[in-house]
């Protein structure tokens, strides 16, 4: 079988110049998947209102992280990409959903290698299945495999927030790290609004509407990001010993007024040293690479905020990154595809649910 694989994050601005975060913002946002509102509202909002007031700031923050090779998440990705191919035979290329290298171009690349391709493997880098997250990147993928009119098969990997070895290569990233004194390890999970996991309950009658509906088994939980979350976390503090009371849960980064998953990072961390929690711990485990929202708004703002609310010390795991034991998840999933248990069809698409 004549196959490659494709690894595929989020993308950031080409530079930290306004004019390309403006870019990349408004390309980022006007994504339906992402701000999930009406074409005309969405344009106004967007671009009237977000992009012009956001990108400044945002070029600011990303200054603070950029590296001489560029940003953050895609030198890291690069690097992924490079570990992974020194240990399988498939060539591997990197696509973003927003900016550059496109899916279309991570295929021509690949085609040009390879005119007898046969099949891409597709593995969206984002362990928690959310419709701004790995469905839409799945999706754009999708659409330009379609419309691009390649002979190869596409086959995407699912989401793997429960899977053994993605599971053993966060705990082992993570265990060095308990060997620190503190009082809490917080797992803060990038944020989405609370519409977006209604939207996606296929049940229409679980997620945010029967208490506890994160523990309580539902085919819903295939689509909530929520749930995701949630049982990596437990999973993770069941594997590695972590008594209740020294581990917590929270969602960072939200945009806009419109209720997001709860509780806050931001209020948490303010929070924290009043409980008595002084040495704190930080792993964002819905990051598999460090980013701006790692690096800007935990590892700096996120410090302060805690620092500043009487916290002692703040420590931040790093993402799994190029983690050898997360280069062989990958490595094993891409061998396991044979017997094609990794593969997803995606459920209800965002338009059939609006
Ligand atoms: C982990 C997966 C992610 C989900 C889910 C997600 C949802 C989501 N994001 C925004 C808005 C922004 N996110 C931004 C940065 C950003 N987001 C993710 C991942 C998820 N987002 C990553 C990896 C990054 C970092 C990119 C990088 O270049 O390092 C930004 C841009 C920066 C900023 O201005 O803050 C925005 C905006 C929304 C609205 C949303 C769900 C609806
Ligand atoms: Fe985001
Ligand atoms: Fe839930």
């Amino acid at each position: 079988m004549k196959r490659a694989v494709v690894l595929m994050n989020l993308g950031s601005p080409d530079s930290t110049e306004v004019k390309d975060v403006r870019r990349y913002l408004d390309e980022f946002l006007m994504d339906e998947r992402v701000i999930d509102k009406p074409l005309w509202f969405r344009r106004l909002l967007v671009k009237g209102i977000i992009v012009p007031f956001r990108s400044p700031k945002s070029a600011k923050a990303y200054k603070s992280i950029w590296t001489e090779e560029g940003s953050p998440l895609l030198v890291i990705s690069r690097q992924l990409q490079d570990a992974l191919d020194k240990e399988i035979d498939e060539p591997v290329v990197l696509a973003m959903r927003y900016g550059n290298p496109s899916p279309k171009a991570a295929y021509d690349s690949l085609v040009a290698q390879n005119p007898d391709l046969e099949e891409v493997i597709l593995v969206p880098l984002y362990p928690h299945y959310a419709m701004s997250s790995y469905e839409t990147a799945v999706e754009y993928a999708k659409e330009q495999h379609r419309t691009g009119g390649y002979k190869f098969k596409l086959t995407t990997i699912k989401p793997y927030y429960d899977d053994d070895t993605y599971l053993h290569a966060l705990c082992e990233s993570i265990r060095p790290q308990l060997e620190q004194d503190y009082d809490q390890i917080l797992f803060s999970y990038h944020g989405v609004p609370e519409r977006h996991i209604k939207k996606g309950d296929i049940t229409g009658q679980h997620c945010l509407q029967v208490a506890g509906c994160c523990d309580k088994p539902s085919a819903a939980h295939q689509y909530c990001y929520r749930h995701q979350c949630w049982a990596t976390t437990k999973e993770v503090a069941r594997r590695l010993n972590i008594p209740d009371g020294k581990w917590g849960f929270s969602f960072q980064s939200r945009l806009g007024r419109d209720p997001w998953l709860q509780p806050y990072t931001a209020k948490r961390l303010e929070e924290l040293p009043k409980e008595g929690v002084k040495k704190l711990l930080v792993v964002c485990p819905a990051f598999v690479s460090d980013c701006l929202e790692t690096l800007e708004e935990i590892a700096e703002e996120g410090k302060e905020e805690f620092m500043h609310a009487g916290g002692e010390s703040f420590e931040m795991i790093p993402c799994l990154n190029v983690h050898p034991l997360w280069v062989g998840a990958l490595k094993k999933w891409i061998g396991e595809l044979s017997s094609g248990d990794k593969t997803m069809e995606l459920g209800k698409m965002f338009h059939e649910r609006a």
